[in-house]
């Protein structure tokens, strides 16, 4: 679709993303809350995320990843791109759970369908993408990080990463589930994903959610090195065998876009799964305090 039809797609009226992100941004102060960096020579973006405090994914930080990663699409001299927090600590602490809480259904729709397009962006990118987990990484942050073709992450014990949606009283959609049982396999994904289990990193490298843990100063590095190894292998090649083994979940949620949007403002909007939110939101709070 070209990029004018899915910005109208995603906010009706908006003739390109720049004009979504306009619309979306108009009551706050502009500001970046993804930073890209860019080594043309290595033709290797890192695009760093800077949503304080916790990097959650609001609608406005999944509207910028969403044109970020369409302007690098456009760039032919980037061919691999790195995922990192510009912050150590927290890698992503998932969907913002104040875009999901105590919003009127619009507002849950609009959300829902720019989460959607960052995923079926990311889960096809034709760059080689690798994450650099260095902090926490539940849920949504798992799940961007699952659609990268590679995650390294910092060998840090305070560090976890999962799906941990049902601990929340929610359900992870079908396309979260497809993404985790095509990244560890479908009797691992059972267990993880009805559990809501979030690992630390040695478990998350046994499960096979990432592939490797390094220490925490050599988790950049460590990720370059991937990356180069990646970028070996002719683009046209791993471009073409990379859609070959992702379109059918692609393919999946395409078909049925319309109504998983149905389905999550539906969920979304019962009393029970506000109730729920809003004990979750609370039990944060008092955990810092
Ligand atoms: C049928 C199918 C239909 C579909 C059904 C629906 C499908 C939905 C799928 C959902 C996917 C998700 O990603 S749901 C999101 C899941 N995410 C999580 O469970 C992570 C929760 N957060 C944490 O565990 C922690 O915050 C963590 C990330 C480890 C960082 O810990 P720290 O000690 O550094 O920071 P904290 O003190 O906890 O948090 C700092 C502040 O950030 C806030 N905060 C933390 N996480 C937040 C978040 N995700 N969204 C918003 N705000 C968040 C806290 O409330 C604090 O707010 P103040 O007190 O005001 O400062």
């Amino acid at each position: 679709m070209a990029l004018a039809s899915r910005a109208r797609a995603l906010l009706p009226g908006a003739r390109s993303w720049g004009a979504v992100l306009a619309r979306v941004t108009a009551q706050r102060a502009m500001s970046h809350r993804v930073v890209v960096e860019t080594d043309a020579a290595a033709g290797v973006a890192v695009m760093k995320f800077r949503n304080p405090p916790v990097n959650s994914l609001s609608l406005e930080m999944v509207t910028e990843l969403v044109i970020n990663l369409e302007k690098l699409e456009n760039d032919k001299t980037v061919r691999g791109l790195i995922f990192t927090s510009e912050s150590p600590g927290v890698f992503s602490s998932g969907l913002n759970l104040l875009d999901m809480y105590g919003r009127n259904p619009a507002h849950y729709a609009e959300y829902w369908k720019a989460v959607q397009e960052l995923w079926l962006r990311l889960y096809q990118c034709p760059m080689v993408t690798v994450a650099t987990i260095n902090g926490a990484c539940p849920a949504g942050g798992c799940l961007i990080s699952m659609t990268c073709d590679y995650r390294v992450m910092a060998d840090n014990p305070k560090y976890t990463i999962g799906l941990n949606e049902t601990q929340l009283g929610i359900v992870a959609p079908f396309w979260f589930k497809d993404t985790l049982v095509n990244t560890i396999g479908y009797r691992a994904s059972e267990i993880s994903l009805q559990l809501g289990l979030l690992y630390p990193p040695a478990e998350a490298l046994r499960v096979g959610i990432v592939d490797k843990v390094v220490p925490e100063d050599q988790v950049h590095s460590a990720a370059l090195a991937v990356m180069a190894q990646w970028l070996a292998i002719p683009d046209h090649a791993r471009q073409l065998t990379k859609a070959m083994l992702r379109k059918p979940t692609v393919d999946n949620l395409v078909r049925q876009r319309d109504a998983d949007i149905q389905q999550f403002v539906s969920f979304i909007s019962r009393d029970s799964i506000q109730k729920g939110l809003q004990m979750y939101l609370q039990m944060l709070k008092q955990k810092k305090a």
